[in-house]
Order: C-alpha cells, then sequence, then structure tokens
C-alpha cells in the first residue's frame, strides 16, 4: 500500500491532479480521502448566515482525530465510513461512503501536509502550486457559480481569511513536499511521473 498526500492552496488543482491520476490508474486500486469531508460538524443553533461567515483554512477547522484514525483504518486493511460535508450547508451530511483498503490512498486537502501524525503515514508528499491570482479568478468562478456566493462576498473573504490563512498555515507545508507541481491540472508530465512512480512501489510490493 502507499499513501500520498497531496497539498496546496484552494484553487491550486489539487482536484484536477487527483482526478488525472485516478484515470491513468485501475479504480479498485485507488482510494481517496478528500480533507473537505473532515471539517467539523457546524456547532449547533448558529444561523447558516453565520456559518458561512467561520474560518474554514485554519487548522481548527478539521476532526484531525477522525482523519488519522480513519487513514490508520485504512492503512491496517480495514474498510471505514467516510463522512460527507456539504460546503452550501457548511455541515456535515449524514450519510457516509464505505471506503474499503486499496493499494493506494490519497489524502487530498489544503493542509494535508500540516500535520507531522499525517505527514509520517505518507510514503509521497506532493504541494500543488499556482499563482494566489490565478487560484483567487478560480476561487470566485468556483464559488459564484457552485457555491452561490456573490462575487464581492468571495473576494472579501479571500482578503480577510483565506489569504492570510494561506500564508500563515498552507504556503508554508510546501518544505514537507518531496514534489511541487506547478500548473496543477495541466501539468501533464508531472501527473506521467506520479503514474510512474506509483506504479513502481506497486510492483515492489506485488513482490515482497
Ligand atoms: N493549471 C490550470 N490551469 C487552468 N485551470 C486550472 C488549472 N488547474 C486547475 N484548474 C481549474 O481551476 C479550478 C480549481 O481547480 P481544483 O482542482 O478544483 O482546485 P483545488 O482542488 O486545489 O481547490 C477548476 O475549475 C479547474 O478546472
Ligand atoms: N463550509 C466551507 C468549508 C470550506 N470552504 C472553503 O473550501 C476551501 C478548501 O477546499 P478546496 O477544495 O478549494 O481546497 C477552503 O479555502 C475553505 O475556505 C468554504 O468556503 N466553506
Amino acid at each position: 500500500m502507499i499513501v500520498i498526500g497531496i497539498a496546496g492552496g484552494t484553487g491550486s488543482g489539487k482536484t484536477t491532479v487527483v482526478r488525472k491520476i485516478m484515470e491513468q490508474l485501475p479504480a479498485n486500486q485507488v482510494s481517496i480521502i478528500p480533507q473537505d469531508s473532515y471539517y467539523k460538524r457546524a456547532p449547533e443553533g448558529v444561523a447558516l448566515s453565520e456559518l458561512r461567515k467561520m474560518n474554514y483554512d485554519h487548522p481548527d477547522a478539521f476532526d484531525w482525530d477522525l482523519l488519522e484514525q480513519q487513514i490508520k483504518e485504512l492503512k491496517e486493511g480495514r474498510a471505514i465510513e467516510q463522512p460527507t460535508y456539504s460546503v452550501p450547508i457548511c455541515d456535515r451530511l449524514p450519510e457516509t461512503i464505505h471506503v474499503e483498503p486499496t493499494n493506494v490512498i490519497i489524502i487530498e486537502g489544503i493542509m494535508a501536509l500540516y500535520r507531522k501524525e499525517m505527514r509520517d503515514m505518507m510514503d509521497l508528499r506532493i504541494y500543488v502550486d499556482a499563482d494566489s491570482d490565478e487560484r483567487l479568478i478560480r476561487v470566485i468562478e468556483r464559488d459564484v457559480v457552485e457555491r452561490g456566493r456573490t462575487a464581492r462576498v468571495v473576494m472579501d473573504r479571500y482578503l480577510k481569511v483565506l489569504k492570510p490563512m494561506h500564508r500563515e498555515f498552507i504556503e508554508p507545508t510546501k518544505e514537507f513536499a518531496h514534489l511541487i507541481i506547478p500548473q496543477g491540472g495541466e501539468n501533464v508530465r508531472a501527473v506521467e511521473i506520479m503514474k510512474v512512480y506509483i506504479e513502481k512501489i506497486l510492483r515492489e510490493q506485488a513482490k515482497k
């Protein structure tokens, strides 16, 4: 089994990289752990308008215990019930996703490389890089189209929360990466290199 961590700022292209890697490998060999699924539950009785103002780019926003526990379970060969999270309602959903242990586990999220406990469980650590102005443009497009926010709200939130949190908690994790991928999802060569690396490890493990 190989555990890969893929970090990077919001809008950098992490999800796209994961999708492209999955397209290159047999589906039943890869399981994905999206860090977004491990946001904490919303505090009870708080209105949606207030929930939307909360800081989701701080380490305290995540349920690290559950995330790390479930990675350990998969590594030890046990299936998990992965939580699901809805960004529009800023809360965990009642449904879970049954995830079987596979040969390749990919943990993807803004703070995938933040905690040493998680980094130590990874065989390969990747940071997807993109200019902050390009990330901002992509986040505006996504949040307006998919999350029903106005461009003004997205820009204010970017300046007040996302940008300082990125500088403090996300960008510094680049130093823990074995590989830094510029131009995220469009970097065909990087995805190809990762595919070759993953296949090599899987072949070596199969021989043991
Ligand atoms: N290198 C790139 N050039 C142009 N657009 C990109 C690139 N990488 C990703 N995108 C687009 O940017 C948006 C955000 O990408 P996504 O992979 O969802 O980022 P993340 O998961 O890091 O938030 C998507 O619409 C995606 O198609
Ligand atoms: N309720 C929430 C939870 C998270 N976000 C934003 O999502 C971003 C992380 O996801 P990516 O797929 O873009 O890496 C993060 O920047 C959060 O601000 C949100 O808006 N609302």
